[in-house]
C-alpha cells in the first residue's frame, strides 16, 4: 500500500507539486510520509508544506535516504549535480523514479553504488487534477513489484501505460509536452472568439466546454477523431469552410513537426546531459 510507504522528492518544482497534489488529493499517500528537498528555496518548501499538510521537519537529506520511493524531479541540466550528490548515498531497498525528460535509466544506474531499481516515467502536468497520461519504462534492476508500485503511484493521478525505453522520447514529445499544445490551441481559440465579437469570458467558457465535450466524445463514443470531425462537418457549411483554412495553413503538418521536434529535443537533452554527467563523475 502506498499509504504505508515513505516518499522522497528531490526537486520541488511544478512537476513535483503536480504529483504531490494528485497523490494527497486522492488520499494515496500520508502527508507526514513525504520528504522534499529543493536546491535552495526554503520558502517553496514551506509553502508546499502548508498547502499539502506536509511535516516540515521531514524536509532534510536523512529523510530522503529513509524513503522507500524517491522521485527525481529536477530539470535535466541539474541531473548531473543530483546524481553526483545522491547517487552513491541511495541504499539498497530504495527505488528511484525519474520524471526527468531525456535522461535514460542506464545513465542514472551508472551513477549509483547499488543495483537499485530505476524507473523512468513521463507524466504531464494534468496529474494535478488526476488526469495525467503517463508512460513508464523500467531499468535493468526493476522487479515486477517495483514496476507495480510505480504504476500504482501514477495510476492514482491518471492513466498509465508501460512502454519500451526507446519510446520515451516519442512519449515526451506527444503527451509530456502535449498539454502545452492544447493550451496554445485554446489561447488561439479564445483570441478568435474575441476577434469575432465575444467577451473574453464567453470566449473562454465556450472554448473550454467545447474541449471537454470533444475529449469526452473521443473517450466514450467508440469513434475515431476523423469520424467525429466528419459528423461536425456539413457539406458546404461553416466547419468545412474553417477546415479549408486550417488545411491551407498546414495545421496538421505544423502539429506533426512540433511533436517530432519535441521528440528530437528529448533525445538531444539525454545525450547532452549524459555527457555532462560523465565529465563531472
Ligand atoms: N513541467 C512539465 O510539464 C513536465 C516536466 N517533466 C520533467 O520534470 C522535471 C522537473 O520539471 P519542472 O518541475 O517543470 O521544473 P521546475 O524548474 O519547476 O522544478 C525543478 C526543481 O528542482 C530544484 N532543483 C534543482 N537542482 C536541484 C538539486 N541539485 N537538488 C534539489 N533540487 C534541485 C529546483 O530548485 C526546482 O524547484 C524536468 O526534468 C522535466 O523534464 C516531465 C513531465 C512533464
Ligand atoms: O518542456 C520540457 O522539457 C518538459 C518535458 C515534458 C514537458 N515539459
Amino acid at each position: 500500500m502506498l499509504r504505508d510507504r515513505k516518499l522522497g522528492l528531490i526537486g520541488a518544482g511544478s512537476m513535483a507539486e503536480s504529483i504531490l497534489a494528485g497523490l494527497v488529493e486522492k488520499g494515496e499517500i500520508l502527508p507526514e510520509n513525504v520528504a522534499l528537498v529543493n536546491r535552495s528555496d526554503k520558502e517553496r518548501l514551506m509553502s508546499l508544506s502548508r498547502r499539502y499538510g506536509l511535516d516540515e521537519s521531514n524536509h532534510k537529506p536523512e529523510r530522503i535516504l529513509e524513503a522507500d520511493v524517491v522521485i527525481l524531479a529536477v530539470k535535466p541540466k541539474d541531473m548531473a549535480d543530483v546524481l553526483n550528490h545522491w547517487g552513491k548515498q541511495f541504499r539498497a531497498g530504495q527505488m528511484l523514479i525519474s520524471v526527468v525528460a531525456g535522461i535514460s535509466t542506464s545513465c542514472i544506474e551508472g551513477a549509483l553504488a547499488e543495483k537499485l531499481p530505476v524507473i523512468r516515467v513521463m507524466p504531464n502536468t494534468s496529474c494535478t487534477v488526476g488526469l495525467s497520461a503517463t508512460a513508464i519504462c523500467r531499468g535493468q534492476w526493476v522487479r515486477e513489484e517495483e514496476l507495480e508500485t510505480a504504476c500504482r503511484i501514477f495510476s492514482a493521478i491518471g492513466s498509465v501505460i508501460t512502454v519500451r525505453e526507446e519510446m520515451m522520447d516519442a512519449v515526451t514529445g506527444l503527451s509530456g509536452s502535449g498539454p502545452a499544445y492544447v493550451y496554445y490551441l485554446v489561447e488561439a481559440l479564445e483570441a478568435a472568439g474575441v476577434q469575432a465579437g465575444l467577451t473574453p469570458e464567453t470566449a473562454r467558457n465556450l472554448t473550454v466546454q467545447t474541449l471537454l465535450g470533444a475529449a469526452q466524445m473521443l473517450m466514450t463514443s467508440g469513434k475515431g477523431a476523423a469520424d467525429l470531425r466528419n459528423e461536425v462537418t456539413s457539406p458546404g457549411g461553416t466547419t468545412m469552410a474553417a477546415l479549408e483554412v486550417l488545411h491551407r495553413y498546414r495545421f496538421d503538418e505544423a502539429v506533426i513537426q512540433a511533436v517530432l521536434r519535441a521528440k528530437e529535443r528529448s533525445k538531444e537533452m539525454g545525450e547532452q546531459y549524459a555527457v555532462a554527467l560523465h565529465h563531472t563523475r
